[in-house]
């Protein structure tokens, strides 16, 4: 076979089925969509360079013409398929004894073959966090005595006794964390990169006690470390973003090795591979709901589920208001707003490989599995929704646009976006006329970088604008999104302003998604 010329290396292993062109390089697989125009070779051309890569026409159209099938995993040597995907967050597992009881949880599915993602052990992410901000200022010879790093060395090392397992499964990584610690240190500075790093720590040390754990009662599992199969991302540290490649490499690794063994994968979620950098990168907080929805569309699984510690999605925050009911069904758009506009309970991108691929997410409570949860698909039946879920995102950041040119002048819109284009400033919620324009910035995007890059960042902004319009920046708003049936749009406001009325509350600003599930009416934070 041909091969393909990567960034000057030629690269053998190219192979092709109809719908897809997959190749290797560095240890890492990549993958294309073929599109199916008389433009092919121009297309894929394209694709390749949209991930990144540089390839040539020439080294496509040989390959073309000597078209092979891919590799394909046989699993029928050793029975069943995998079936579903099972992600326990945080609370889920928080200590030996939970961890006992969802080993109990995934033996009570004696029909389902999961693969089993796992987020780090209760509050260890923050914990990590907390270490390496300490570690900062601390000094080398105060790393031993600080309070979290004793904290997390403790919890590990008790639950692998009280699981009854070996110790020696994340000694490495405790003394890895140590000196990292003092690395951080030593340099005094913590930076995006080293974050990530630091933090999967934790995902490493509580997929290596589970899997143990479940060999322990006879159960076989293989631990995998996500950045190690193949879950390709950008390199934007600590918010990276999966990439395409990571759905073939993980389903040749997951599949293959089950083909070969049936032993349950216990996949670290939250983590991936960083595709220039090579270096370990996070999906964003709550990344593992993320990582377990790419793996139910690489795998082509039956069912995603997702385990918490609530009843599945609710109609709000339970911290805000105890009353909260669980929704029965959402569908991806709205679970996908929902999320992206702050419900903690998903990760706000981990809807879309589910609904790429149409695989049912369903969100179930680890501690009272009976509960029917929460099912997200396609579609759903509308007609008795009204409001389906509210949701609250404090903390946002406004700018009034209003251009100082009159009525008439066109232009004014498209120069305003392409400032943010320029700055690489991400928009949340537009509402537009002619001459102005009010909008929020995606705190996600923005409050990720460090605090002075953000003052930086708005103060160039609003110094671009000013050049174009009079801008108005303000800051410490809320959003409330109302997820809910757009045929009932007016019902819906009625009581909505109704309340607000009531309250003395003024909306600054509102919009309606692209999407026709959701509304923004945005406030002043002190309302
Ligand atoms: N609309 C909502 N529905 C359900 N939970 C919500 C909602 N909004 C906020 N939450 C919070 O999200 C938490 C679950 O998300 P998360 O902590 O990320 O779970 P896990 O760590 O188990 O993956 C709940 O404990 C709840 O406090
Ligand atoms: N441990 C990571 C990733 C994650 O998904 O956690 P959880 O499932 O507990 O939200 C975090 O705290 O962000």
């Amino acid at each position: 076979m041909a091969s393909l010329q990567l960034y000057g290396v030629k690269t053998p292993g190219l192979a092709l089925s109809s719908k897809r062109l997959e190749f290797a390089s560095k240890g890492a697989c990549f993958s294309v969509t073929l599109p199916s125009s008389s433009a092919v070779f121009r297309d894929v051309e394209h694709s390749c360079r949209n991930i990144g890569l540089r390839v040539s026409c020439e080294a496509l159209r040989v390959d073309l013409l000597q078209r092979k099938e891919p590799e394909t995993c046989d699993s029928s040597g050793t029975g069943k398929e995998l079936t579903c995907v099972m992600k326990f967050g945080g609370s889920s597992v928080e200590s030996a004894e939970r961890m006992k009881e969802v080993a109990n949880l995934i033996l009570s599915f004696p029909d389902e073959r999961p693969v089993i993602v796992l987020s780090a052990m209760g509050k260890t992410t923050n914990k990590l966090l907390k270490a390496g901000e300490k570690a900062v200022t601390c000094g080398v010879t105060n790393v031993e005595s600080i309070e979290e790093l004793s904290f997390i060395k403790e919890l590990h090392l008790r639950t692998a006794h009280e699981l009854g397992v070996e110790t020696t499964v994340i000694e490495k990584h405790l003394e890895g964390l140590h000196q990292l610690l003092k690395g951080i240190s030593m340099m005094k500075e913590l930076t995006l990169r080293t974050r990530d790093y630091l933090v999967s720590f934790g995902e490493c040390m509580s997929t290596r006690l589970f899997s143990a754990y479940l060999n322990k009662i006879g159960h076989k599992a293989r631990q995998y470390d996500a950045f190690e199969i193949g879950f390709i991302t950008t390199d934007d540290f600590t918010n990276a973003d999966i990439l395409e490649a990571t759905y073939p490499a993980v389903s040749k690794t997951l599949v293959g090795d089950w083909s070969k063994e049936n032993a349950v994968p216990v996949v670290t979620g939250y983590l991936g591979k960083g595709w220039r950098s090579c270096a370990i990168t996070t999906l964003g907080r709550g990344g593992s709901d993320l990582t377990a929805t790419t793996i139910g569309k690489a795998l082509g699984l039956r069912e995603i589920q997702v385990w918490k510690d609530v009843d599945g999605v609710l109609t709000c925050d339970p911290n805000i208001y105890p009353g909260a009911q669980s929704v029965p069904y959402l569908t991806f758009d709205e679970a996908a707003e929902l999320a992206y506009f702050g419900a903690q309970v998903l990760h706000p991108l981990s809807m879309r490989p589910a609904r790429d691929g149409d695989i049912p997410v369903r969100v179930k409570n680890s501690y009272n599995p009976t509960a029917p949860g929460t099912v997200i698909t396609r579609s759903r039946d509308m007609s008795k929704a009204v409001l389906t879920s509210i949701v609250l995102k404090r903390n946002v950041t406004m700018l009034d646009i209003a251009s100082t040119r009159m009525l008439g002048q066109y232009g004014f819109l498209a120069k305003v976006f392409t400032t943010f284009e320029d700055l690489g400033i991400s928009v949340d919620v537009v509402a537009t006329s002619e001459v102005s324009i009010s909008l929020t910035l995606d705190p996600a995007k923005l409050w990720g970088r460090e605090l002075i890059q953000r003052v930086n960042e708005l103060d160039n902004l609003v110094e671009e604008l000013e050049k174009i319009a009079v801008v108005k920046l303000l800051q410490r708003r809320s959003i409330i999104s109302l997820i809910g049936n757009v045929q009932k749009s007016s019902l819906i406001l009625e009581k909505v302003f109704q309340v607000f009325r009531s309250n003395g509350v003024n909306v600054q600003m509102i919009s309606q998604g692209a999407s026709k599930v959701r509304w923004n009416p945005l406030l002043h934070d002190s309302e």
